[in-house]
């Protein structure tokens, strides 16, 4: 056993590394970075947020290697026990975190083409993590674990049952690490009843997604076999009818590929209004009078709102609203515009408590009369994936922190 064990959770995207190093006795996030533009002439890593150093070559490998040598640095690279990757789809294979081994490096594999965009990424982040540390027990960590709970009704397509049963097309659901940690959370917020609380929690970042969690468990939630579904993201369009994309397909000539990279790179908030997908940007220029600004965000919330109306109907209470992500930590105009929108549901929003900024950490933002309390929660998928991890390895004690 290491005498200072730290886990090292790595979130590997398409084209950046996040990661982080946490205390495996207390959770404490002892250094965290990205690495960026990976694939580019221009890769760097951040470290700490005022640390940036150039990568000598765009690949996960030298990604992975240049964290290792700031571990090194640090003195903390004799403590790492363990990893964690964060992996976004598990299919219907995986309903837990499990060790990583080849069996099962094959099997993510497998399931990988269900969620091509973020697997084989997060894939790229596992091998390079063997390489580098081969000696170290490796865990895998799921987005879909945690909706594995949603009942057939809630994860069904109504399309021929056969592409159910012979390609595995369903819902599948995504930021389950996420809304399993704010979920958790949310229970020992002060005035949160006791028992079979119903929850909506809205994990608003580059991606975005609502989740009903009625008892602890997933029942509903807005993304689907792949991150592409449900609300309207940085760059993804979210819910489309299809009778539109089959007409943008006959008229213009393009193909399905063609099609697939508009809708995950070049819509949502990018696309609606032809400015940015991102929100500080957006919101700058909303109040500069944009009007793709305008629209973008509007539409942005309309859709939040009616999701959120929906998945209510999928718990026995709504008790509470809870926002996370980089969006809905921090963006006071997205919360305030969602919740007036919500007006049938009885929620009062407390301005005062709604503009305070995310450095207090988790806090209510409704009045105290209101019928529906709404709340902000950081989520902290990091500390999750750390956990997880020890749990499912024998490689440090278990403990209980989070
Ligand atoms: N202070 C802020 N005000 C408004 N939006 C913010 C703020 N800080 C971050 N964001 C937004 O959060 C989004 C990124 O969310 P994040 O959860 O970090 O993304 P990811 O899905 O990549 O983890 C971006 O749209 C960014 O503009
Ligand atoms: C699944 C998903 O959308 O992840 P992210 O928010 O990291 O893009
Ligand atoms: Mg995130």
């Amino acid at each position: 056993m290491k005498e200072n064990p730290v886990v090292l959770v790595i979130n590997c995207g398409s084209s950046s590394v996040k990661f982080s190093v946490l205390d495996a006795m207390n959770g404490d996030d002892l250094l965290s970075g990205t690495a960026d533009s990976i694939g580019s002439d221009n890769a760097f890593l951040e470290v700490n947020k005022n640390t940036r150093l150039a990568l000598c070559e765009g690949t996960y490998d030298a990604a992975l290697q240049a964290i290792a040598a700031e571990l090194e640095k640090r003195h903390l690279m004799e403590s790492v026990a363990l990893i964690g990757h964060r992996i976004a789809h598990g299919g219907s294979l995986f309903s837990e975190a499990v060790l990583l081994d080849d069996e099962v490096v094959e099997k993510i594999r497998e399931i990988s083409p269900l969620a091509p965009l973020h697997n084989y990424a997060n894939l790229n982040g596992v091998e390079a993590a063997r390489h580098l540390f081969p000696s170290l027990p490796q865990v895998a960590v799921f987005d879909t674990a945690f909706h594995q709970t949603l009942t057939p009704e809630a994860y069904v397509y109504a399309l021929p049952k056969r592409y159910l049963d012979e390609l595995g097309v369903r819902r599948y659901g995504f930021h389950g690490t996420s809304h399993r940690y704010v979920s958790q959370q949310a229970l020992s917020m002060p005035g949160m009843p006791h028992g079979d609380v119903g929850l909506i929690v809205a994990h608003l970042g580059n991606g975005a997604s609502i989740c009903a969690v009625q008892n602890g468990k997933s029942v509903d939630t807005s993304m689907g076999m792949t991150p592409l579904e449900g609300l309207i993201m940085g760059t993804r369009s979210g819910d489309v009818d299809f009778g539109a994309l089959a007409y943008i397909a006959g008229k213009t000539g393009q193909s399905m590929t063609d099609i697939e990279r508009m809708l995950n790179k070049e819509s949502g908030l990018l696309g609606l209004s032809g400015l940015s997908a991102d929100l500080r940007e957006l919101e700058k220029a909303y109040h500069a009078g944009h009007e793709g600004a305008r629209l973008a965000i509007h539409a942005f919330v309309h859709r939040i709102a009616r999701h959120i109306g929906g998945h209510a109907a999928s718990l026995k209470q709504l008790n509470a609203i809870v926002f996370t992500g980089g969006i809905g930590e921090n963006s006071v105009l997205i919360r305030r515009l969602v919740l007036e929108h919500l007006r049938v549901f009885g929620v009062r929003v407390d301005e005062t408590k709604n503009a305070l900024p995310n450095s207090h950490g988790e806090r209510i933002i409704s009045q105290a009369s209101s019928p529906v309390m709404a709340a902000v929660i950081p989520t902290n998928e990091e500390k999750m994936i750390a956990l997880d991890a020890i749990r499912v390895s024998n490689a440090v004690p278990h403990v209980e922190f989070a």
